[in-house]
């Protein structure tokens, strides 16, 4: 990590959405104490964001079936008593077509060059591929510590993971290949020890009850987000994009204003459904969900805009967070 790290985490804490968590306890702590930076990455639907949310316990990444849904860098925070291990989740890398397909690439790239640990996932389930070499080839320069984790092993006969074990340790001279299923747990807290093992010795960086430093209007936009997405059968993940406007906390209850971005009229009619049933539908999928989020009462208000061709627009893309 860069050198500034603890004073970046210090001007983090300013804007955290604190949340009580259940600190994971190691059972043997040989006095040393280590802290510092992951990530995964991996091909879209590597099942990046499913590992992330096992780790820390608590949804905080957005998971989806439709690949590249994960946007924003996220972080989830592992406290133990002999470490902290802060995960960043990352946007699949991939060929830009758009410039939100370019700024997602360099935002990758920077992420890669700040951590400590990475962790390269290769799903257990489908065939080592190009899009795996590619990604395999980029870890050459990296000064951070480079791990495959082999996911969704539950997918797959004992036979077949050895086959992609071996595969996998082919691509790249991988510091450790560790197989895990984050729907299962199998595997899951050795993978955290083992990123663990290559943290450096550093102070805490974080106070103990951070989870994520994600400011909560951005998780509260990602909700939202996920919410439209299930409606949509067909393939537009990345015509949507939501932005929290207002949110205001009157007594118990917490008003939120947000507007849902589509890039074209016919778009917005399916997100809308008809006579509004699909948005009223999504408001309150949302809605459950932001209430689990904030522990209380929600209202929440949606409004679906068109912004012709948002993801080619610097403009857009920057009022989009981007
Ligand atoms: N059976 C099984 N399914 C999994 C496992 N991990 C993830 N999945 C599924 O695989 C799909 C993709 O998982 P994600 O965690 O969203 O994948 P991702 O790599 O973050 O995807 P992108 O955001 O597209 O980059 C989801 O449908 C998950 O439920 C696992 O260990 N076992």
């Amino acid at each position: 990590m860069t050198t500034n790290r603890e004073q970046r985490a210090k001007q983090d804490v300013g804007q955290k959405v604190h949340r009580h968590a259940e600190a994971a306890r190691s059972d043997a702590t040989n006095g040393t104490y280590r802290a510092g930076f992951a990530c995964f990455v991996g091909r879209p639907n590597a099942g990046k964001s499913t590992l992330t949310n096992a780790i820390i316990g608590q949804k905080i990444a957005i998971t989806s079936s439709k690949p590249q849904t994960t946007r924003h860098v996220i972080r989830g925070i592992l406290h133990r008593e002999d470490a902290q291990l802060v995960l960043v989740d990352t946007p699949g890398l991939h060929r830009p077509r758009t410039l939100l397909g370019e700024r997602l690439n360099d935002l990758v790239r920077e992420v890669w060059s700040e951590v400590d640990v990475i962790g390269v996932c290769f799903p257990a389930d489908e065939p080592v591929g190009r899009g795996d070499r590619f990604i395999s080839a980029e870890m050459a320069e990296l000064k951070a510590t480079v791990l495959a984790v082999v996911t969704k092993v539950d997918l797959v006969s004992p036979q077949r993971l050895a086959e992609h074990l071996l595969a996998v340790s082919k691509l790249y001279a991988f510091a450790e290949i560790v197989p895990v299923s984050a729907v299962s747990g199998h595997q899951v807290s050795h993978l955290v020890d083992v990123m663990i093992k290559y943290l450096p010795e550093s102070p805490q960086l974080y106070p103990d009850d951070v989870l994520t430093d994600e400011p909560e209007q951005m998780l509260i936009a990602e909700l939202i987000r996920e919410a439209a997405l299930e409606g949509v059968r067909d393939e537009l993940p990345h015509s949507i994009a939501v932005l929290v406007e207002e949110m205001m906390v009157e007594g118990a209850l917490t008003k939120i204003y947000a507007d849902l971005y589509v890039e074209r009229d016919s778009q917005k009619s399916i997100v809308i459904g008809a006579r509004g049933a699909r948005l009223k539908e999504v408001g309150s999928q949302a809605r459950r969900e932001i209430e689990q989020l904030l522990g209380g009462k929600v209202y929440l208000d949606l409004h679906v805009r068109v912004a012709k061709e948002w993801q080619r627009d610097p403009r857009q893309l920057r009022k989009l967070g981007f």
